[in-house]
């Protein structure tokens, strides 16, 4: 229904552009904390003649939606072309210049993009010509070697909502697109250590920047984005100065590896291959690996499904509800497969699937899709508005449920009361919450090398791993823990770390051992090794044995692998074989290597992997029967907070743009769930501001003609009407009573 015929009924307020409101600003508009709504930016002329290079027709994208025919046809327009480039000879085709292309269901098209790109759209979902889900939709540089170009571009493309005849937009949803406002300078949150390698990871400006957060080491730069002759476009750091109001800007990663895939990302040890394949010998020096270095922390979005919105039947078919369902919810899992925060480089927004909306025909659409975010165990889970401790996920297997799924809207049906036998109102669907979440991947190596100082621990991660911790002839060199991955193989990889070394003591606090011994607790298995150099290496190694035993028993009950180290000293090697043998007593069979000249230390390797490996399988079976404790307070938050009660709000009033704004949860939510699509929605909501003393407080506190009031994502103009033009809602609330929406 238009705004119009809505602000006729006799009412208080006169509605002032509730469809823009609805549409434009709850996309763009007020940006609550956890509200970073990603656009594409607007469209612009498609590039035909693109040499003189700057911001680029390839770097962004907007696809308005033409039609959605319930076929789930979709035409996508004004996709910009790639620069015409005259040096490199197209690999393929152009495939269509700001083309119209059709997508048909369960098909995957290609779009356009120009002669060296195009896009892959499969369509995931068209329920019923009103939202549309479109999958991912990636551009994609074909590979040219040698060019210097690599793949540039990668977008998500997802929910498409639209209520039926309004224009539809579609949302393009990329980690690398932010917006920014009109004369600001675009901004980009990079890490400081930027290698050529790196991604230029860039943050929406306006959500939660803390430049005083000094742990988080990021600088912030300007972004320019310009081509290199013959390449594919590169982000730089550079200026960029967008003039539009609230524009946004899309940055690549300059170097997209155009065959990873999104979601699945399993090479833990992608950087570190890169980085040797590469000759990349900066990532050594710096004595960590890639893999730690950069991604023990993250920066990632969730939304929870929004609910499908609820229908109204007008024919006489029975008992259908036509509530929409519910959306779906966010999880975050432990998966002790994973050991790094690498994966989510690539993947940063995890938006659960929506509820289908109700319709005449089916009685209960789908619930929305879960979204399941995979962690490593170790991470702690913040919020990244406030930086507030959320979780802390150890085990693997643990699950928590983060952000419950919004409410289905309530069909008509609900609203049947005994004077209205087919009213003309249905809720919308609640909206799914959002938020940022910082992880960060607290110290949980795989394996922990342990021994005394000096036995050569750290030698035997260096050749071992790519990092490069610090040796010297003398104890405690190592004073904190070195972190390396070790990969056997493509797909077996595990994460050690270099412990500083054990005195006999270290359990009551001498020398470091305590802080790494708390360390080594996290470690499922652990490396001893024993210098062969030693007075008497047997007594050594015992010494440690109880020290580990002393600080706490799991630590002795954990798989160990003895390696005698030093081989290459004739001392250590005359006593190798009354070592052995004592050990061999015991029913341990140690290695023995020289650490420093690599011999022997792929058994190593190999023997400590094995005990992973079986390690993990065991912990993956405990968990499945041990009971999990309850993780889902987050959620448990989130659900008492939407039962807040209606009477509930703030009323905050501007003198100067005569603007009064409620604040409550309850009347919030309310107002979101509202469809003004329905005549008798705005009987109900005049009537839930009276019983909740809205209209009231606002009379109190001096309301004036044409005042502007604002609740949630309405605005509307303050209309002082006499009492009488209005229905006497003090007479009428008790038989036509005013249904509430049940929370919870
Ligand atoms: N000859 C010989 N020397 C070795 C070998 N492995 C390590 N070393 C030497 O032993 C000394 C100590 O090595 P590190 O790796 O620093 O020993 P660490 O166990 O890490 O020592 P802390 O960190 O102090 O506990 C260094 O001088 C190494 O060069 C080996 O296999 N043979
Ligand atoms: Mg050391």
């Amino acid at each position: 229904m238009a705004p119009a015929a809505i602000a006729a009924a006799a009412f208080p307020f006169r509605l002032f552009s509730a469809e823009a409101r609805r549409d434009g600003r709850s996309a763009r508009g007020k940006r609550s904390s956890a509200r970073p709504l990603k656009y594409a930016p607007p469209p612009r002329p498609p590039s035909s003649s693109s040499a003189g290079g700057g911001v680029a027709a390839t770097t962004f994208t907007r696809l308005p939606l033409r039609d959605a025919p319930e076929s789930a046809e979709v035409t996508l327009d004004r996709f910009p072309t790639a620069p015409a480039n005259p040096e490199t000879p197209a690999p393929a085709p152009a495939r269509g210049n700001n083309g119209v292309q059709r997508l048909d269901d369960e098909e995957e098209f290609e779009v356009g993009l120009g002669p060296t790109s195009f896009a892959q759209i499969p369509l995931r979902e068209s329920p019923d010509g009103v939202e549309l889900t479109i999958g991912q939709f990636e551009a994609r540089a074909a590979a040219r070697k040698g060019a210097g170009g690599r793949g540039f571009a990668r977008q998500m493309v997802e929910h498409l909502h639209g209520d039926g005849d309004e224009e539809e937009e579609l949302v393009v949803n990329s980690r690398d697109v932010f917006e920014v406002k009109k004369g600001r300078k675009a901004r980009a949150l990079v890490p400081e250590v930027l290698d050529d390698d790196d991604d230029v990871v860039v943050f929406d400006p306006d959500y939660g920047v803390d430049s005083d957060d000094d742990e988080e080491e990021f600088d912030m730069f300007p972004i320019k984005q310009s081509h290199e002759a013959g390449a594919a476009p590169r982000t730089e750091l550079g200026e960029l100065e967008y003039d539009e109001e609230e524009d946004e800007v899309v940055v690549f990663h300059p170097d997209y590896d155009d065959d990873e895939e999104e979601d699945d990302f399993e090479d833990d040890d992608y950087d570190e291959e890169e980085d040797a394949e590469e000759g990349d010998g900066e990532a050594k020096e710096k004595g960590v690996p890639a893999v730690m270095r950069c991604f023990d922390t993250a920066k990632i979005f969730a939304k929870a499904g929004d609910g499908g919105n609820g229908a109204v039947a007008f024919r006489r078919e029975k008992y259908v509800p036509y509530g929409g369902p519910s959306g779906g919810d966010v999880y975050v899992q432990v998966d002790g497969e994973m050991n790094s925060l690498l994966p989510f480089r690539k993947s940063v927004h995890f938006r659960a699937g929506r509820g289908a909306h109700g319709s005449g025909q089916q009685q209960a659409g789908a619930k929305g899709e879960d979204v399941v975010v995979k962690v490593p165990p170790g991470t702690v889970v913040r919020s990244s508005d406030g930086g507030v401790e959320l979780l802390e996920l150890m085990k693997p297997g643990q699950r928590a449920l983060l952000l419950p799924g919004g409410r289905g809207g309530r069909g008509n049906a609900a609203f049947k009361s005994g004077t209205n036998k087919v009213p003309r109102i249905a809720e919308k669907g609640e909206k799914g919450p959002e938020m940022w979440l910082d992880l960060e991947l607290k110290l949980v190596a795989d394996v922990g090398i342990v021994g005394a100082p000096n036995a050569g621990k750290s030698t035997l991660l260096s050749v071992i791993s790519a990092a490069k911790p610090t040796i010297a002839n003398y104890p405690f060199t190592t004073l904190l823990p070195n972190l390396g991955v070790v990969s056997l193989d493509f797909d077996a990889t595990m994460v050690v770390a270099d412990l500083p070394g054990l005195l006999e003591g270290a359990h009551r606090g001498y020398g470091l051992g305590y802080e790494f011994l708390r360390h080594s607790e996290r470690c499922s298995v652990l490396v001893h090794v024993v210098d062969g150099s030693a007075q008497q290496p047997d007594y050594e190694f015992e010494a440690v044995r109880l020290e580990l035993e002393l600080f706490s028993p799991s630590l002795v009950d954990k798989p160990y692998v003895v390696v005698y180290n030093k081989m290459d000293l004739p001392e250590a090697s005359e006593r190798w074989n009354i070592f052995r043998e004592k050990l061999q007593a015991q029913g341990i069979e140690p290695y023995c290597i020289s650490a420093i000249n690599r011999q022997g230390t792929q058994d190593v390797i190999h023997a400590a992997y094995k005990l992973l490996k079986k390690e993990r399988q065991r912990i993956k079976e405990t968990e499945e029967w041990s009971e999990t404790e309850n993780l889902n307070h987050v959620s448990d938050a989130i659900k008492k907070e939407r039962r807040a009660p209606m009477n509930e709000f703030e009323i905050f009033h501007d003198k100067g743009t005569k603007t009064w704004t409620v604040v409550g949860g309850g009347i919030e939510r309310f107002v979101q769930m509202t469809n003004w699509q329905y005549s008798d929605s705005l009987k109900r909501f005049q009537h839930a501001l009276e019983a909740c003393g809205v209209n009231r407080t606002l009379i109190k506190r001096g309301v004036k003609e044409g005042d502007t009031v604002i609740i949630g994502e309405m605005e509307m103009v303050w209309n002082d009407e006499p009492k009488s033009n209005r229905p006497s809602n003090t007479m009428n609330t008790k038989d036509d009573a005013v249904r509430w929406p049940e929370f919870g």
